[in-house]
């Protein structure tokens, strides 16, 4: 198994190209099976996650070609399976984001129940619950979940009860294709759901409120493909953001998303970073100033990104000051927290609050972390730990961070990928 291995690195300096975004690229990917003639998607990243999706799709029947330089195609045409089995969607929750689409454009689908995962229980209720009121029959039968409607799903006004973005996504998607007005109150408005929203009004789906709490959308009878292109990644920009202002870098992301960072960036700058953006660039310098400590509350869009929580917890662990990390999204997510206590961190738990006493400095251990942003906030620990940090089951990385060790590498880090 592969584990990458850190050592003390420099201050962080230099240009990275950030990717497209895992978590606008995965619904969209899905989406394409609303498509009846060829779906292009650009700006793909390159993740075990995105192949994950194209074997769900490929399993479907869809022909899915790797075009390059992250293109994928997606043609329908032989499209003729409706169920996403349990070996595939236990590797990636995202893979739920079928449901929506097999369901409002062949009126059937089985999808494995998603489960729980590392950070939580994550249920489902509101996906379904949301595809119930638009006229679909479901039951949920030896872990899979059986959705049928007879002809088109039918429009519906839908009130979720919390914000959610996969449910918000899936019933997106649902309601391009049914018959009449949907309407989705307290709707999710992170920008990955208006990514996806602005891909299907690219294939002829009409959507108003885009980036709004309320979505109207009225349903059409079919969609087409388009050329697509994805969003850049904001939790990688952040990643990178962070792991710069921890070593006491200057950095600038390139091919990045400001306006879809703007609470993460408050952060950094009350932590002392000097800011600079332009449209698709943001340069964080910290002048090689230790970082101060930041108080976080996780919360959906436009709050403070759940999965950005881990990284600033490393932030928090190495600044000047005490600060409190609050969770709301997740009800597990603090699995680095022993990990980074185990490098030396001054922190602890209290419910869903972690307490933080910043030090100077962290030292290498071998840690190991079960979920994906945990993940790397162990790598941005390891870049400021003395000696050397091994993380290990480093498979939840590749998930959703392209290339980590060579853009790491480029930067300056002393970061390699070993068996
Ligand atoms: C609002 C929010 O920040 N969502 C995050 C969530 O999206 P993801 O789509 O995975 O999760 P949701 O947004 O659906 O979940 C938000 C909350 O709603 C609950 N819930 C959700 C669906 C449901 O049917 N029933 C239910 O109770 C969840 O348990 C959670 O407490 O994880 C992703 C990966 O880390 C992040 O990129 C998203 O930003
Ligand atoms: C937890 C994450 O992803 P997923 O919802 O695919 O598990 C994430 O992107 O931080």
């Amino acid at each position: 198994m592969d584990k990458l291995t850190i050592q003390a690195s420099p201050p962080l300096a230099g240009d990275v190209i950030i990717s497209g975004a895992k978590n606008a690229a995965l619904p969209i990917l899905m989406a394409g099976v609303l498509a009846e003639t060829d779906f292009v998607v650009s700006n793909v990243p390159n993740l075990r996650d995105v192949s994950t999706s194209c074997k769900l799709l490929r399993c479907l029947g869809a022909e899915v070609t790797e075009l390059g330089d992250g293109q994928i195609r997606i043609s329908t045409t032989n499209l003729n399976e409706f169920c996403a089995p349990y070996d595939l969607v236990k590797t990636m929750r995202a893979s739920i984001l079928i449901l929506g689409p097999l369901l409002a454009r062949y009126g059937t689908a089985d999808v494995s129940l998603p489960g729980g995962c590392a950070i939580g229980a994550r249920p489902v209720n509101l996906h379904l619950h949301g595809l119930e009121m638009m006229g679909a029959k479901i039951e949920v039968k030896e872990g899979y979940i059986k959705a049928r409607v007879d002809g088109r799903l039918k429009g519906a006004h839908i009130f979720m009860d919390m914000v959610s973005v996969g449910a918000t996504e899936n019933l997106l998607m649902a309601a391009a294709l049914a018959d009449g007005e949907t309407v989705i109150e307290n709707a999710a408005r992170e920008p990955e759901v208006i990514d996806l929203a602005n891909c299907l009004i690219a294939m002829g789906a009409k959507i108003t409120g885009v980036g709004s709490a309320t979505l109207r959308i009225q349903g059409v009878e079919r969609l087409q493909g388009c050329n697509y292109r994805v969003m850049p990644d904001r939790i990688e920009t952040g990643s990178f953001l962070v792991a710069a202002a921890v070593t006491r870098g200057r950095i600038r992301c390139l091919k990045a998303d400001p306006a879809s960072l703007e609470s993460v960036i408050a952060k950094l700058e009350d932590a002392g970073a000097k800011i600079t953006t332009g449209e698709d660039w943001i340069e964080l310098d910290m002048q090689g100033k230790r970082p101060k400590a930041v108080n976080i509350k996780t919360a959906p869009y436009p709050g403070f990104p759940t999965d950005m929580q881990a990284q600033f917890c490393v932030l928090n662990a190495l600044a000047q000051g005490t600060a409190t990390i609050t969770e709301t999204i997740f009800e597990n997510r603090f699995m680095h927290v022993p990990e980074l206590i185990r490098m030396g961190a001054t922190m602890e738990l209290e419910g869903n609050t972690c307490i933080i006493q910043g030090i100077e400095s962290l030292s290498g251990a071998q840690v190991m972390a079960t979920d994906l942003r945990a993940s790397a906030s162990l790598v941005i620990a390891g870049l400021v730990a003395d000696g050397k940090t091994i993380v290990d089951r480093i498979y939840h990385l590749d998930r959703g961070y392209e290339h980590i060790e060579n853009k790491f590498q480029g930067l300056g880090a002393q970061v390699v990928r070993t068996q």
